[in-house]
């Protein structure tokens, strides 16, 4: 069985990079996971999502024990073999999807019950269901059972769902067990409050974990608030562990979590954006539906290496979103995974050479705003 662990190989400033080791294969960090909710990244084969440089992708919990559910994808094999994807996969708890996605909710100590927004039927997940169900899936890193509290919330709110979110991750501990090969990483909550966040940080460390997630961001708080908590939320994560940043983010946000010390993020927004036309390039974000691209040969992006940017037109492009082909989705979302994993590609080597303060100013500068 491969040593799972988390090598930190070069630092400049507070961005880090390294490589977390998993049974199924290397992550290079900083690294971000396309989500891949009902066991698909959406309009993508996974073939073709391993070649945009993914060494991670995401799975859902919250959509997956619904349909076709954990006891039917073990019984098929795995989530590995069952979506035909053999890296490394980790699994968020439910416990965030629960509150944004189901009907009729109820919280309390012991979890949360809910009716599936598919057919209405009733469910509970805990943080012992939520660890049988991510180890029915056989995902490589695991999530712990947290809650995440919308914003804006009081004080006194977010101090009392952090608390409860502590003892859910001491009992996400427990059930998960000693399961070699696989990863249990701890969320730090607190809002954007520092007193709180650094109470959670020293529970979670308390409790011990392989890897720390920040979250309780990216709800709503704006880039500003966000980048203010990142600005010694990670520090209080141990440094010898991944820290994993959880739904974001935009370009700039990413560029500047990385330049917070985050090593880890996932979002739709690469995927679900290229299915609604929107296109993130190394010169800023443009929307293909615009009729200005009609008559456009050039590519999205002529340092590009993906499908979209080395066979086909802005112009074609534009007509097979406007047509709403199947391709469009295919291609516009590859183009975006791509370029994702660019950002990635270039921060990982810009922080080995000690020039990530540069690369970061030359990031910022090539990007236009508004339409390109
Ligand atoms: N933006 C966020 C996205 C997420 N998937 C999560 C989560 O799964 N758990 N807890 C969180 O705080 C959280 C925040
Ligand atoms: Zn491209």
């Amino acid at each position: 069985m491969t040593q799972t662990g988390f090598e930190l190989r070069a630092q400049d400033g507070k961005a880090r990079t390294g490589v977390i080791r998993t049974t199924r294969g290397e992550i290079r960090t900083p690294a971000f996971m396309p989500v891949g909710t009902a066991a698909t990244v959406k309009a993508m084969m996974p073939e073709s999502v391993a070649s945009t440089g993914a060494d991670i992708l995401l799975g859902n919990t919250y959509h997956l024990m619904l349909r076709p559910t954990a006891e039917r994808v073990a019984s098929l094999g795995g989530l590995h073999r069952f979506m035909n994807w053999d890296k490394p996969i980790l699994t968020d708890s439910g416990g965030f999807q629960v509150m944004s996605l189901a009907g009729l909710r109820k919280l309390t100590e012991r979890g949360v019950t809910f009716k599936s927004h598919i057919d209405g039927s009733k469910h509970e997940i805990t943080p012992e269901r939520s660890m049988e169900i991510q180890a029915l899936l056989g995902s490589d890193i695991v999530m712990c059972f947290d809650e995440c509290p919308a914003l804006p919330a009081d004080r006194e709110r977010i101090a009392e769902s952090m608390r409860m979110s502590m003892r859910w991750a001491a009992r996400s501990r427990e059930a998960f067990g000693d399961r070699p090969g696989h990863m249990l990483f701890g969320i730090q909550q607190g809002g954007l409050e520092q007193d709180f966040r650094e109470e959670s940080a020293e529970a979670l460390k308390e409790i011990g974990f392989d890897g720390y997630a920040v979250g309780g961001l990216a709800v709503g708080e704006g880039q500003g608030a966000m980048f203010s908590c990142l600005d010694f939320a990670p520090d209080m994560l141990p440094q010898d562990k991944p820290r994993y940043l959880m739904g974001v983010g935009k370009p700039d946000d990413i560029v500047g979590a990385v330049a917070r010390g985050i090593d880890m993020m996932d979002c739709v927004l690469p995927s679900r954006s290229g299915r609604t036309g929107q296109v993130f390039t190394r010169h800023g974000v443009l929307n293909i539906k615009n009729a200005r691209h009609q008559d456009d040969p050039r590519p999205l992006d002529e340092n590009c290496s993906c499908p979209a940017c080395r066979g086909y037109s802005r112009a074609y492009l534009h007509h097979v979103f406007r047509s709403q082909e199947i391709i469009s989705s295919m291609l516009l979302t590859w183009h975006n995974l791509q370029y994702f994993q660019d950002i990635m590609a270039c921060m990982r080597d810009a922080i080995a050479a000690g020039t990530f303060d540069a690369w970061q100013a030359d990031f910022h500068a090539g990007r236009a705003e508004g339409d390109i």
